[in-house]
């Protein structure tokens, strides 16, 4: 709950979140719990102390120094989760959270190569992900799309094979596509993104839709490398974009929407606190994006206290929630019978506030 006088409508607005790493709603108590399902043993408290217990590892995570400091921890977890119904658990964790904050669609990062590289099949991250977002769709009446995400870490070779994977498992097939989009994930600066123009430029002759994080901690470079090379549709982060104002021209004439994580920017030192990230400028200047939460078993919650911190650093207009939300319904990759019955509920939500 935010002290904002807002916070009711902040609730019920349609939410679409298109930056949400699956692997990132894995909670410390998830960890324990099926480490000791699966006979993972997790590293000593001696080795590092963080591991003591599920409260000990909350706490390591308020104090990530960056981006790297976090990934250490995130890919260490992943080594819990094994079985499909595990993958499947992680989904749910998601989504079953995500629609009490008033998620209605959601496009999601799934890492496939932080499961193969552990002996893990495609097949299985793939069912597993997908069941959950099944179930989410029949139970919550929550739509999604699934995004296969390349870690730019390691060598190309390995997303070549991973998307080769992806396109003999029948993911890409017109009639029943389990896979929407491609992303680029992990550590951003020297890793940069024309090193996978070529699975890019094979995802776009299949139709698949393109995006990439780019500006989280990369320069401006890295965006319009993302738009040239990759033909990226929308950006990951983007914040550094306000560096560049010849390229937030090209981003708003060309319309490219971000997808911002404020919480994400603060824990991992990107900017100080929520009123560092650009907001007001990209709202100013009219640069198109959603509001996320990236890894929320990491960064401090789920989508609605990303959105209640944006509220308590910029007091926003009823007006300018209702262009953000707007904004992350039309730059949705659901269908526009989808985005119509969700700018819809938005007219209704918005109505309401303001008669009552
Ligand atoms: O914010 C992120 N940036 C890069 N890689 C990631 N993998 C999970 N979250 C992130
Ligand atoms: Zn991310």
């Amino acid at each position: 709950m935010c002290k904002s006088n807002l916070h009711a409508l902040l609730a019920a607005l349609p939410k679409c979140e298109h930056h949400l790493h699956l692997e990132g709603c894995l909670s410390p108590s998830l960890v324990f719990q099926l480490a000791a399902k699966n006979n993972i043993t997790l590293p000593s408290a001696s080795e590092d102390p963080a591991y003591a217990s599920p409260e000990a590892l909350t706490a390591r995570y308020q104090h990530f120094t960056n981006l790297q400091s976090f990934l250490d921890y995130y890919y260490r977890a992943l080594d819990a989760v094994i079985t499909q119904d595990d993958f499947e658990m992680l989904g749910w964790e998601y989504f079953s959270t995500a629609a009490r904050d008033g998620v209605k669609h959601a496009e999601v990062f799934f890492d496939p190569q932080s499961h193969t590289a552990r002996g893990i099949e495609l097949d299985t991250v793939v069912a597993g992900f997908n069941a959950a977002c099944k179930r989410a769709e029949k139970e919550l009446g929550v739509t999604s799309k699934l995004i296969m995400c390349f870690l730019r870490h390691l060598p190309v070779q390995e997303s070549r094979e991973t998307m080769a994977a992806a396109v003999a498992g029948g993911y890409f097939d017109d009639e029943d596509r389990v896979i929407t989009g491609l992303g680029l994930d992990s550590s951003e600066v020297g890793f940069r993104p024309e090193l996978f123009e070529e699975m890019y430029a094979e995802a776009q002759k299949k139709g698949i839709r393109r995006t990439a994080h780019a500006g989280e901690e990369g320069d401006p470079t890295y965006i319009s490398g993302a738009l040239d090379a990759l033909h990226a549709e929308r950006i990951d982060h983007g914040i550094r974009l306000v560096e560049d104002p010849a390229l937030m021209e090209r981003v708003i004439k060309e319309r490219i929407m971000l997808t911002v994580c404020p919480l994400s920017n603060v824990c991992l030192r990107a900017v100080e606190n929520v009123g560092q990230v650009p907001i007001r400028k990209f709202l100013e200047a009219g640069v198109k994006f959603s509001l996320n939460s990236d890894d929320p078993a990491y960064f401090g919650g789920y989508i609605l206290n990303n959105y209640c911190a944006v509220q308590e650093a910029f007091d926003l207009s009823v007006g300018e929630w209702k262009v953000i939300v707007q904004n992350s319904i039309e730059g949705s990759w659901c269908d526009q019978a989808r985005k119509n019955e969700l700018l819809s509920i938005l007219d209704d939500c918005v109505r309401k506030h303001t008669s009552g």
